[in-house]
């Protein structure tokens, strides 16, 4: 276990929206004990208050972390976004307040992948009304709007990482699968580009859509691109909110354009269990509705959880930002016999050089320096065998170099 800059057990470490335990197990087998934390996101005031005092912090998709939060976030060093959007972080506002964003983009993939196959089919053969009319005591024994998904076309948007696994588990039940993507992607199985988000509205039996929260996939599914698609079609969202038009779908699924719907992220979404959801497809029986479960999966849970907890403390612990989302990535070997000095600054002409004098000067020898800039912002690290007070001085004066945004010492 290595020493930082101040004792671990001075390192707040503040886990929000019930965040998987396996995560406050990690930290806690690193050494960190001062961890709080809370099973739902917070109301700003409180939000504000408990970063004022954290160091590191964990949230989930719900939390905001924009420019007003982080301006309490004083001593925050690193974030952990223990899921894969990173939307709601200010990502540039945490950059240039020198503070590296992680998240798990891999880890909750296979959860959504099987939901939105399950989705798929309970759609195609009309469950949901069905279900809901037995549980009234109906009784509707009828093929009629029944299909099977067999030979149908899926129309997958946002070819990535989830995509592509709903695309190659849909081949395999003998659906033929159309994508569409902004980069251009290898196609897996048998699947075919689509050739624009137009044709693949207008051949597709079922769209399901997988893009992140963008300025380019905010309401990319409004009223004109609901109109596109086929009679009876079914539209599938568990990426976010913003990305459909949520009346208009009202609309489309009221006049009978489309057949049904699922529906797992919503714009507005509760900030926790206890508060009431209200959206316009409440009480429609053609849809299903999930509050933003795509995800929640507690093999999912435990993944992220170990993931980016793993993550947070090597950056803690090492200063390694590999796979930070907004941050230059810098791989770091352990720092034995040695101090790490971690210097994070604005990228400007001869701030590496100062760095340097600040060594040069004293006479103290650099064992080993690492460096990883993009335009706007510098990391440096650097090894070298001081003792603690001479590292304390030393950081005192890195710290006072122009352009100076964080500076850290691990033993
Ligand atoms: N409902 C839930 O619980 C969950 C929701 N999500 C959401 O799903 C999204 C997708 O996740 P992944 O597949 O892992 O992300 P990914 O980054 O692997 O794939 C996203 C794909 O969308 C494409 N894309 C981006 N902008 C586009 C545009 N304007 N038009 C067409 N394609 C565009 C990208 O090129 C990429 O191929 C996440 O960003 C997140 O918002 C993720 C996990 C759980
Ligand atoms: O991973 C994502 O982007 C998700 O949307 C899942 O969010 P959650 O962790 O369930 O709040």
């Amino acid at each position: 276990m290595s020493p930082t800059s101040f004792p671990k057990s001075d390192i707040r470490v503040l886990l929000l929206e019930g965040i998987s335990e396996t995560a406050a197990g990690i930290f806690a087998d690193a050494g960190y004990s001062d961890i709080r934390r809370f099973d739902k996101a917070l109301p700003v005031p409180e939000l504000h208050r408990e970063l004022r005092e954290a160091h590191i912090v964990g949230i989930r998709s719900r939390t905001r972390l924009d420019a007003a939060a982080m301006a309490e976030a004083r001593k925050l060093f690193a974030i952990g976004a223990f899921c894969i959007g990173t939307n709601q972080i200010d990502l540039a506002t945490a950059k240039h307040a020198g503070i590296p964003v992680f998240n798990a983009p891999y880890s909750n993939t296979r959860s959504v992948a099987e939901l939105v196959i399950a989705e798929s089919i309970m759609l195609m053969r009309g469950i949901v009304q069905k279900s809901a009319q037995c549980h009234r005591g109906g009784w509707s024994k009828s093929a009629a709007g029944s299909h099977e998904v067999r030979g149908k076309t899926l129309g997958i948007v946002g070819y990535g990482h989830i995509g592509t696994q709903v695309g190659v588990m849909a081949e395999a039940m003998g659906m033929h699968v159309i994508y569409h993507d902004i980069e251009t992607k290898l196609a897996l199985g048998n699947a075919r580009h689509a050739g624009s988000l137009d044709a693949l509205l207008a051949a597709s039996d079922i769209v399901t859509l997988h893009v992140p929260e963008t300025p380019a996939t905010r309401l990319m599914i409004g009223e004109a691109q609901l109109a596109r698609m086929k009679p009876g079609a079914h539209l599938l969202n568990a990426s976010r909110g913003t990305v459909v038009d949520i009346d208009a779908l009202a609309d489309a699924l009221a006049r009978g354009h489309l057949a049904g719907a699922a529906v797992d992220v919503f714009p507005v979404e509760p900030e926790g269990n206890a508060e009431a959801f209200a959206s316009p497809l409440c009480g429609m029986d053609n849809v299903i509705l999930t509050p933003h479960i795509g995800g929640s999966t507690l093999e999912a849970q435990d993944n992220i959880g170990a993931e980016v907890a793993a993550k947070l403390v090597r950056y803690s612990d090492n200063g390694s930002t590999l796979s930070a989302v907004n941050f230059p990535e810098v791989t770091l070997p352990g720092h034995q016999g040695s101090h790490r000095f971690l210097h994070i600054h604005r990228n400007a002409p001869g701030v590496l050089m100062k760095i340097n004098e600040v060594f040069s000067s004293t006479g103290i020898n650099i064992d080993g320096q690492y460096l990883r800039t993009d335009p706007e912002l510098g990391y440096v690290v650097i090894d070298a065998a001081s003792d603690r007070d001479q590292a304390g001085r030393l950081r005192e004066r890195l710290a006072s170099i122009d352009g100076t945004l964080r500076t850290r010492v691990l033993y």
